[in-house]
């Protein structure tokens, strides 16, 4: 039997309270999981064998996938492996998973920067593991975890920019296309060089690309492996800005007020508005609507609308 304490004047177990705590940090672990799954495109139902493919990129170490979240809701993640042009080594593919899991649960969470060290963004992903994962197996499962990473990102409730400095290359230009926009510097550039590398994009950028530049603009891109400076990028509508700066921290200044136009508010309706576009663009008609209808009841009567409605702000 615990000891008795008393909360209201009711005497109350400790082993009881224990056991509640205990019930509710399950409860929110299962929703974690169960929203990463949701999230996620492949399960062992699908072939993809998770433990297999995370103890593989784990022999593969070097760099780093560092987050800091800013008090004004805006998260920076930043690609870090400056000896290989930030390349993805298998550790910081984990460490990728880690950092969207992180996201995923950041309430005061409003939007994100992904971007490189060392003026540049990324050149794709560590030709040595890629050399050693070359079997079928282990490229198929390094596939779906990415995919599944990679889409879990591009789902977060947070505005998103990829900030391209130097080169976006092969899984780095797929990277960008996980965003919901992209800045870019001056001499910066995004290029799918997949065919000289006898392959096609396989971390979902071939599929975000069309979505973004239509069938046409992404077949060239493609099969042209084609170098888009920031100029061509403005013109096929992948990137929205060419900045400035072309030196690190001016150009995440720029980035970061670039973005504050579009997250200034309270958190819980910035996440709704992402929520809503991300239901409209991948959901079909009747899904995405009913979708809306849940994000509208969750912010309906909520303190962003009742203060709003108490300071009736004119619209001019
Ligand atoms: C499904 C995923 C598909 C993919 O991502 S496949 C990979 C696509 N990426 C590539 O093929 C990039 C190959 N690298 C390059 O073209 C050039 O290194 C690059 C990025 C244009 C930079 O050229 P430079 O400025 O002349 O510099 P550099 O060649 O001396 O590079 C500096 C050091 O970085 C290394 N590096 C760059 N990208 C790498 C990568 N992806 N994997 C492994 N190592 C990579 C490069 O080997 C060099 O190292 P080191 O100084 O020779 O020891």
């Amino acid at each position: 039997m615990g000891a008795l304490v008393h909360r209201n004047g009711l005497p109350i177990c400790i082993k009881e309270m224990a056991a509640d705590l205990w019930k509710s940090l399950l409860q929110t672990a299962k929703e974690k999981i169960i929203q990463q799954r949701r999230a996620s495109l492949y399960d062992c139902a699908h072939g993809y064998q998770e433990e297999l493919i995370k103890k593989k990129l784990q022999q593969f170490p070097g760099g780093s996938i560092n987050l800091s979240k800013e008090g004004n809701g805006i998260g920076i993640l930043t690609l870090n492996n400056p000896r290989l042009m930030n390349a993805f080594t298998g550790t910081m593919m984990l460490e990728l998973q880690e950092r969207v899991t992180e996201l995923e649960t950041w309430k005061e969470g409003k939007g994100l920067i992904v971007c490189g060290v060392g003026n540049t963004f990324c050149s794709g992903s560590d030709l040595n593991a890629v050399k050693a994962m070359s079997n079928s197996e282990d490229g198929m499962n390094m596939c779906m975890f990415m995919q599944n990473t990679l889409t879990r990102l591009m789902r977060l409730p947070l505005i998103s920019v990829a900030l391209v400095q130097g080169k976006a290359l092969g899984g780095g230009a797929e990277l960008t296309t996980t965003c919901d926009f992209r800045l870019m510097t001056p001499g910066s550039e995004i290029r799918f060089v997949h065919k000289q590398m006898g392959l096609v994009p396989g971390w979902g950028g071939a599929t975000r690309l069309v979505q973004i530049v239509g069938h046409g603009a992404a077949l060239q891109l493609l099969s042209g492996a084609v170098k888009v400076d920031p100029e061509g990028a403005l013109r096929l509508g992948l990137s929205e800005k060419t900045l400035v700066s072309s030196d690190e921290t001016g150009s995440l200044e720029e980035a970061r007020a670039w973005l504050s136009l579009y997250t200034e508010g309270p958190a819980s309706v910035i996440q709704a508005v992402k929520k809503v576009v991300t239901a409209g663009k991948e959901l079909p008609l009747e899904a995405a609507l009913r979708t809306e209808k849940d994000v509208f009841g969750s912010v309906w009567g909520g303190p962003a609308n009742l203060q709003a409605l108490v300071r009736r702000p004119k619209h001019k």
